[in-house]
Protein backbone atom coordinates (compact mmCIF):
# COMPACT_ATOMS: atom_id res chain seq x y z
CA UNK A 1 0.00 0.00 0.00
CA UNK A 2 1.09 3.56 -1.05
CA UNK A 3 1.25 5.93 2.17
CA UNK A 4 -1.51 8.38 2.08
CA UNK A 5 -1.40 11.37 0.48
CA UNK A 6 -3.54 13.27 3.45
CA UNK A 7 -2.22 14.13 6.48
CA UNK A 8 -4.32 12.29 9.53
CA UNK A 9 -4.14 12.73 13.13
CA UNK A 10 -4.46 9.47 14.44
CA UNK A 11 -4.15 9.34 18.02
CA UNK A 12 -6.69 13.13 18.27
CA UNK A 13 -9.51 11.59 20.54
CA UNK A 14 -12.92 12.56 18.55
CA UNK A 15 -14.87 13.06 21.66
CA UNK A 16 -13.31 16.70 22.79
CA UNK A 17 -15.24 19.94 22.21
CA UNK A 18 -14.29 21.44 19.44
CA UNK A 19 -12.43 24.01 20.14
CA UNK A 20 -11.78 27.52 18.55
CA UNK A 21 -7.89 28.45 17.82
CA UNK A 22 -6.44 31.79 16.82
CA UNK A 23 -3.39 31.53 14.27
CA UNK A 24 -1.63 34.55 14.56
CA UNK A 25 1.58 34.55 11.27
CA UNK A 26 3.88 37.08 10.55
CA UNK A 27 6.81 37.04 8.01
CA UNK A 28 9.68 35.25 9.73
CA UNK A 29 13.15 36.36 10.40
CA UNK A 30 16.42 34.47 10.23
CA UNK A 31 17.45 32.21 12.86
CA UNK A 32 21.10 33.74 13.42
CA UNK A 33 22.14 37.15 11.94
CA UNK A 34 24.67 35.24 9.85
CA UNK A 35 25.00 34.74 5.98
CA UNK A 36 24.45 30.79 5.98
CA UNK A 37 21.44 31.78 7.90
CA UNK A 38 20.20 34.48 5.76
CA UNK A 39 20.39 32.40 2.92
CA UNK A 40 17.87 30.10 3.71
CA UNK A 41 16.02 32.64 4.88
CA UNK A 42 16.01 34.37 1.79
CA UNK A 43 16.15 31.68 -0.46
CA UNK A 44 12.58 30.78 0.84
CA UNK A 45 11.47 34.13 1.08
CA UNK A 46 12.59 35.57 -2.26
CA UNK A 47 11.17 32.28 -4.06
CA UNK A 48 7.68 32.70 -3.18
CA UNK A 49 5.93 33.60 -6.73
CA UNK A 50 3.89 36.19 -4.50
CA UNK A 51 6.57 38.22 -3.05
CA UNK A 52 8.02 38.33 -6.98
CA UNK A 53 6.13 38.01 -9.88
CA UNK A 54 9.02 37.19 -12.73
CA UNK A 55 9.22 34.52 -14.92
CA UNK A 56 9.96 31.58 -12.15
CA UNK A 57 13.38 30.43 -14.69
CA UNK A 58 14.56 34.02 -15.31
CA UNK A 59 13.83 34.70 -11.35
CA UNK A 60 14.98 31.42 -10.22
CA UNK A 61 18.78 32.40 -12.37
CA UNK A 62 18.73 36.02 -10.80
CA UNK A 63 18.16 34.30 -7.02
CA UNK A 64 21.05 31.82 -7.18
CA UNK A 65 22.80 33.33 -9.77
CA UNK A 66 23.49 36.90 -7.92
CA UNK A 67 20.74 37.75 -5.25
CA UNK A 68 21.75 34.91 -2.78
CA UNK A 69 25.46 35.19 -3.26
CA UNK A 70 25.58 38.89 -2.44
CA UNK A 71 22.43 39.91 -0.27
CA UNK A 72 22.95 37.30 2.61
CA UNK A 73 26.25 39.26 3.92
CA UNK A 74 25.03 42.79 3.47
CA UNK A 75 21.78 41.72 5.58
CA UNK A 76 23.18 39.78 8.08
CA UNK A 77 25.45 43.08 8.93
CA UNK A 78 22.10 44.64 9.53
CA UNK A 79 20.37 42.02 11.77
CA UNK A 80 23.45 42.02 13.84
CA UNK A 81 22.78 46.01 14.96
CA UNK A 82 19.29 44.47 16.05
CA UNK A 83 19.80 41.34 17.55
CA UNK A 84 19.40 40.78 20.71
CA UNK A 85 19.68 38.74 23.43
CA UNK A 86 16.64 36.62 22.83
CA UNK A 87 17.05 36.67 19.31
CA UNK A 88 15.24 38.47 16.40
CA UNK A 89 13.34 41.37 17.61
CA UNK A 90 10.79 40.04 14.87
CA UNK A 91 9.97 36.60 16.55
CA UNK A 92 10.32 37.82 20.08
CA UNK A 93 7.99 40.17 19.55
CA UNK A 94 5.52 38.06 17.79
CA UNK A 95 5.79 35.44 20.80
CA UNK A 96 5.30 37.55 23.46
CA UNK A 97 2.36 39.32 21.18
CA UNK A 98 0.58 35.91 21.22
CA UNK A 99 1.19 34.89 24.61
CA UNK A 100 -0.02 37.71 25.94
CA UNK A 101 -2.91 37.47 23.58
CA UNK A 102 -3.97 33.97 25.03
CA UNK A 103 -3.69 35.34 28.28
CA UNK A 104 -6.12 38.63 27.17
CA UNK A 105 -8.54 36.08 25.29
CA UNK A 106 -8.61 33.72 28.55
CA UNK A 107 -10.95 36.67 30.28
CA UNK A 108 -13.40 36.00 27.95
CA UNK A 109 -15.57 32.71 28.61
CA UNK A 110 -16.88 32.83 24.89
CA UNK A 111 -13.08 33.59 23.61
CA UNK A 112 -10.91 31.52 21.12
CA UNK A 113 -9.11 28.72 23.93
CA UNK A 114 -5.86 28.59 21.73
CA UNK A 115 -3.78 31.24 20.68
CA UNK A 116 -1.11 29.86 18.48
CA UNK A 117 1.98 32.08 16.55
CA UNK A 118 3.13 30.92 13.19
CA UNK A 119 5.86 32.18 10.71
CA UNK A 120 5.23 32.17 6.47
CA UNK A 121 8.71 31.69 6.39
CA UNK A 122 10.66 29.70 8.29
CA UNK A 123 9.69 27.42 11.90
CA UNK A 124 7.56 26.94 12.95
CA UNK A 125 5.71 26.87 9.49
CA UNK A 126 2.02 27.58 9.10
CA UNK A 127 1.24 23.46 8.26
CA UNK A 128 2.71 22.58 11.60
CA UNK A 129 0.98 24.90 13.56
CA UNK A 130 -2.10 24.05 12.19
CA UNK A 131 -1.48 20.07 12.89
CA UNK A 132 -0.58 21.06 16.07
CA UNK A 133 -3.93 23.03 17.07
CA UNK A 134 -5.29 20.26 15.47
CA UNK A 135 -3.86 17.44 17.45
CA UNK A 136 -5.22 19.99 20.26
CA UNK A 137 -8.58 19.68 19.66
CA UNK A 138 -9.21 23.03 17.36
CA UNK A 139 -12.30 22.30 14.59
CA UNK A 140 -12.61 26.19 14.33
CA UNK A 141 -9.99 27.93 12.92
CA UNK A 142 -9.28 31.61 12.53
CA UNK A 143 -5.85 32.72 10.85
CA UNK A 144 -4.65 36.57 11.62
CA UNK A 145 -1.68 37.23 9.60
CA UNK A 146 0.16 40.19 11.35
CA UNK A 147 -0.58 42.53 8.98
CA UNK A 148 -3.55 45.19 9.02
CA UNK A 149 -2.94 46.19 5.06
CA UNK A 150 -3.60 43.35 2.71
CA UNK A 151 -1.16 42.58 0.10
CA UNK A 152 -0.85 39.35 -2.00
CA UNK A 153 2.63 39.73 -1.32
CA UNK A 154 1.89 39.31 2.31
CA UNK A 155 -1.46 38.40 3.66
CA UNK A 156 -1.97 36.80 0.37
CA UNK A 157 0.87 34.50 0.75
CA UNK A 158 -0.17 33.26 4.44
CA UNK A 159 -3.58 32.26 2.20
CA UNK A 160 -1.18 30.05 0.16
CA UNK A 161 0.34 28.48 2.80
CA UNK A 162 -3.29 27.72 4.80
CA UNK A 163 -4.96 26.41 1.63
CA UNK A 164 -1.71 24.38 0.58
CA UNK A 165 -1.92 23.44 4.36
CA UNK A 166 -5.51 22.36 4.02
CA UNK A 167 -5.07 20.25 0.87
CA UNK A 168 -3.34 17.57 2.45
CA UNK A 169 -5.19 17.86 5.65
CA UNK A 170 -7.86 14.51 6.04
CA UNK A 171 -10.21 16.46 7.96
CA UNK A 172 -9.60 20.10 8.06
CA UNK A 173 -10.98 22.59 10.38
CA UNK A 174 -13.59 25.40 9.46
CA UNK A 175 -11.45 28.06 8.43
CA UNK A 176 -11.71 31.79 8.78
CA UNK A 177 -9.21 34.12 7.74
CA UNK A 178 -8.91 38.07 8.48
CA UNK A 179 -7.97 39.39 4.98
CA UNK A 180 -7.12 42.81 6.60
CA UNK A 181 -7.85 45.15 9.67
CA UNK A 182 -6.36 48.53 8.01
CA UNK A 183 -9.35 50.49 8.96
CA UNK A 184 -10.75 48.99 12.10
CA UNK A 185 -11.77 51.57 14.39
CA UNK A 186 -10.02 49.78 17.00
CA UNK A 187 -7.11 49.18 15.55
CA UNK A 188 -6.98 53.18 14.77
CA UNK A 189 -7.65 53.76 17.84
CA UNK A 190 -4.82 52.10 19.02
CA UNK A 191 -2.60 53.40 16.90
CA UNK A 192 -4.00 56.61 17.66
CA UNK A 193 -3.06 56.15 21.79
CA UNK A 194 -0.12 54.30 21.71
CA UNK A 195 1.02 57.75 19.27
CA UNK A 196 -0.41 60.34 21.91
CA UNK A 197 0.84 58.22 24.92
CA UNK A 198 4.58 58.45 23.12
CA UNK A 199 4.43 61.99 22.85
CA UNK A 200 3.11 63.01 26.12
CA UNK A 201 6.14 61.47 27.87
CA UNK A 202 7.99 63.00 24.84
CA UNK A 203 6.61 66.17 23.66
CA UNK A 204 5.86 65.93 19.70
CA UNK A 205 8.24 66.72 16.79
CA UNK A 206 7.65 69.34 13.61
CA UNK A 207 6.05 66.54 11.97
CA UNK A 208 4.97 62.81 11.77
CA UNK A 209 5.66 60.54 8.65
CA UNK A 210 4.13 57.51 8.63
CA UNK A 211 6.54 55.09 7.13
CA UNK A 212 4.65 51.53 4.89
CA UNK A 213 6.80 48.64 3.73
CA UNK A 214 6.78 49.13 -0.31
CA UNK A 215 5.96 47.08 -2.70
CA UNK A 216 6.66 47.09 -6.54
CA UNK A 217 4.19 49.50 -8.13
CA UNK A 218 3.41 47.04 -11.14
CA UNK A 219 1.04 44.89 -8.35
CA UNK A 220 -0.93 47.64 -7.43
CA UNK A 221 -1.50 48.64 -10.75
CA UNK A 222 -2.30 44.89 -11.67
CA UNK A 223 -5.03 45.25 -8.37
CA UNK A 224 -3.82 44.82 -5.13
CA UNK A 225 -5.41 46.86 -2.86
CA UNK A 226 -2.42 47.82 -0.79
CA UNK A 227 -1.64 51.48 -1.36
CA UNK A 228 -5.18 52.53 -1.10
CA UNK A 229 -5.63 50.41 2.05
CA UNK A 230 -2.05 52.40 3.36
CA UNK A 231 -4.01 55.38 2.80
CA UNK A 232 -6.65 54.79 4.24
CA UNK A 233 -4.94 53.80 7.47
CA UNK A 234 -2.98 56.99 6.94
CA UNK A 235 -6.11 59.78 6.92
CA UNK A 236 -8.12 57.82 9.45
CA UNK A 237 -5.05 58.22 11.95
CA UNK A 238 -4.42 61.83 10.84
CA UNK A 239 -8.15 62.56 11.38
CA UNK A 240 -8.09 60.80 14.44
CA UNK A 241 -4.73 62.79 15.85
CA UNK A 242 -5.97 66.26 15.03
CA UNK A 243 -3.40 66.49 12.64
CA UNK A 244 -3.22 68.57 9.22
CA UNK A 245 -1.19 67.83 5.96
CA UNK A 246 1.61 70.02 7.11
CA UNK A 247 1.90 67.60 9.93
CA UNK A 248 1.56 63.99 8.59
CA UNK A 249 2.86 62.56 5.38
CA UNK A 250 3.06 59.06 4.08
CA UNK A 251 5.98 57.15 2.59
CA UNK A 252 6.92 53.88 1.54
CA UNK A 253 10.42 52.45 2.44
CA UNK A 254 12.65 48.71 1.89
CA UNK A 255 12.77 48.67 -1.72
CA UNK A 256 14.55 45.76 -3.36
CA UNK A 257 15.59 46.26 -6.87
CA UNK A 258 15.39 48.46 -9.51
CA UNK A 259 11.60 48.50 -10.72
CA UNK A 260 9.72 51.48 -9.66
CA UNK A 261 7.91 50.76 -5.81
CA UNK A 262 5.16 52.37 -4.25
CA UNK A 263 6.08 56.53 -4.07
CA UNK A 264 7.45 58.52 -2.10
CA UNK A 265 10.02 56.49 -1.15
CA UNK A 266 11.16 57.23 2.61
CA UNK A 267 14.68 57.81 2.30
CA UNK A 268 14.12 60.51 -0.54
CA UNK A 269 11.52 62.15 2.12
CA UNK A 270 13.76 61.90 5.06
CA UNK A 271 16.16 63.92 3.32
CA UNK A 272 13.82 66.18 1.49
CA UNK A 273 12.26 66.79 4.74
CA UNK A 274 15.64 67.87 6.13
CA UNK A 275 16.73 69.72 3.29
CA UNK A 276 13.39 72.13 3.84
CA UNK A 277 14.64 72.61 7.26
CA UNK A 278 12.61 70.17 9.40
CA UNK A 279 14.62 70.00 12.69
CA UNK A 280 12.69 67.18 14.61
CA UNK A 281 10.89 64.17 12.88
CA UNK A 282 9.31 61.62 14.57
CA UNK A 283 8.46 58.27 12.11
CA UNK A 284 6.15 55.42 12.57
CA UNK A 285 5.42 52.48 10.72
CA UNK A 286 1.63 51.55 11.36
CA UNK A 287 1.74 48.41 8.71
CA UNK A 288 4.15 46.70 10.65
CA UNK A 289 2.55 45.04 14.07
CA UNK A 290 5.46 43.83 15.85
CA UNK A 291 9.30 45.81 15.39
CA UNK A 292 11.53 44.02 13.24
CA UNK A 293 14.72 44.90 10.97
CA UNK A 294 12.47 47.29 9.19
CA UNK A 295 11.79 49.58 11.43
CA UNK A 296 14.73 49.33 14.34
CA UNK A 297 17.09 49.44 11.58
CA UNK A 298 15.97 50.65 8.56
CA UNK A 299 14.17 53.69 10.06
CA UNK A 300 15.69 54.28 13.47
CA UNK A 301 18.89 53.72 12.20
CA UNK A 302 19.68 54.30 8.63
CA UNK A 303 16.71 56.55 7.85
CA UNK A 304 18.05 58.91 11.15
CA UNK A 305 21.02 58.99 9.31
CA UNK A 306 20.20 60.00 6.09
CA UNK A 307 18.20 62.65 7.87
CA UNK A 308 20.97 63.95 9.94
CA UNK A 309 23.34 63.61 7.18
CA UNK A 310 21.01 66.22 5.37
CA UNK A 311 20.95 68.57 7.94
CA UNK A 312 18.35 67.57 10.14
CA UNK A 313 18.45 67.00 13.55
CA UNK A 314 16.51 64.23 15.81
CA UNK A 315 14.62 61.34 13.82
CA UNK A 316 12.87 59.79 16.65
CA UNK A 317 10.84 56.56 15.74
CA UNK A 318 7.96 55.25 17.46
CA UNK A 319 7.78 52.15 18.32
CA UNK A 320 5.03 49.54 16.88
CA UNK A 321 2.19 48.46 18.75
CA UNK A 322 4.02 45.06 20.01
CA UNK A 323 2.37 43.77 22.55
CA UNK A 324 1.38 46.91 24.39
CA UNK A 325 -2.43 46.96 25.80
CA UNK A 326 -3.80 49.42 22.74
CA UNK A 327 -2.77 46.09 20.23
CA UNK A 328 -3.92 43.80 22.99
CA UNK A 329 -6.95 45.04 23.55
CA UNK A 330 -7.51 46.00 19.48
CA UNK A 331 -6.51 42.22 18.41
CA UNK A 332 -8.62 40.56 21.18
CA UNK A 333 -11.55 42.63 19.81
CA UNK A 334 -10.93 41.98 16.23
CA UNK A 335 -10.64 38.36 17.21
CA UNK A 336 -13.78 38.13 19.87
CA UNK A 337 -15.86 39.84 16.82
CA UNK A 338 -14.08 37.32 13.92
CA UNK A 339 -15.17 33.92 16.22
CA UNK A 340 -18.77 35.10 17.02
CA UNK A 341 -20.81 31.98 15.36
CA UNK A 342 -18.50 29.65 16.85
CA UNK A 343 -20.11 28.61 20.03
CA UNK A 344 -18.97 26.29 22.07
CA UNK A 345 -21.98 24.21 21.50
CA UNK A 346 -20.35 21.62 18.99
CA UNK A 347 -19.61 18.60 20.01
CA UNK A 348 -18.51 15.72 17.91
CA UNK A 349 -20.96 13.47 16.87
CA UNK A 350 -19.30 10.40 18.83
CA UNK A 351 -21.71 11.25 21.55
CA UNK A 352 -24.38 10.37 19.36
CA UNK A 353 -23.98 6.56 18.96
C1 LIG B 1 11.65 41.79 -2.66
C2 LIG B 1 10.37 41.88 -2.43
C3 LIG B 1 9.69 42.16 -1.15
C4 LIG B 1 8.35 42.46 -1.05
C5 LIG B 1 7.34 42.57 -2.19
C6 LIG B 1 8.07 42.65 0.34
C7 LIG B 1 6.82 42.97 0.86
C8 LIG B 1 6.51 43.07 2.25
N1 LIG B 1 7.32 42.79 3.32
C9 LIG B 1 6.66 43.02 4.49
C10 LIG B 1 7.16 42.88 5.80
C11 LIG B 1 8.48 42.64 6.14
N2 LIG B 1 9.54 42.53 5.28
C12 LIG B 1 10.69 42.30 6.00
C13 LIG B 1 11.96 42.08 5.48
C14 LIG B 1 12.27 41.91 4.12
N3 LIG B 1 11.45 42.18 3.03
C15 LIG B 1 12.10 41.84 1.86
C16 LIG B 1 11.58 41.91 0.55
C17 LIG B 1 10.24 42.17 0.20
N4 LIG B 1 9.21 42.47 1.03
C18 LIG B 1 13.39 41.35 2.21
C19 LIG B 1 14.44 40.85 1.24
C20 LIG B 1 13.49 41.38 3.62
C21 LIG B 1 14.63 40.82 4.48
C22 LIG B 1 15.58 41.76 4.97
C23 LIG B 1 16.54 42.21 3.92
O1 LIG B 1 17.32 41.42 3.43
O2 LIG B 1 16.44 43.42 3.60
C24 LIG B 1 10.36 42.28 7.40
C25 LIG B 1 11.33 42.14 8.57
C26 LIG B 1 11.78 40.74 8.85
C27 LIG B 1 12.65 40.63 10.05
O3 LIG B 1 13.28 39.58 10.19
O4 LIG B 1 12.75 41.52 10.91
C28 LIG B 1 8.97 42.48 7.49
C29 LIG B 1 8.13 42.49 8.74
C30 LIG B 1 5.34 43.43 4.15
C31 LIG B 1 4.27 43.79 5.16
C32 LIG B 1 5.24 43.46 2.77
C33 LIG B 1 4.10 43.83 1.89
C34 LIG B 1 3.19 44.70 2.16
FE1 LIG C 1 9.48 42.84 3.17
FE1 LIG D 1 15.05 46.74 4.64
Amino acid sequence: MPRSHYTGLAGQSYDQPAQAGVLLVNLGTPDAPTAPALRRYLGEFLADPRVIEYPRWLWRLILHGVILRIRPARSARAYAHIWTAEGSPLRVGSEKLATALQTELRRHPSGPVRVALAMRYGAPSVRASIEQMQREGVRRLLVLPLYPQYSGTSTGSVIDAVAATFKQLRWPPELRIVNDYHDDPGHIEALASSIERWWAARGRGEKLLLSFHGIPQRYVDAGDPYFRQCQVTARKLQARLGLDDEQLMVSFQSRVGREPWLQPYTDATVRQLAADGVKQLDVACPGFAVDCLETLEEIAMQNRDFFIAAGGETLRYIPALNHGEEQLASLAALILRHTQGWPEFARHPASVG
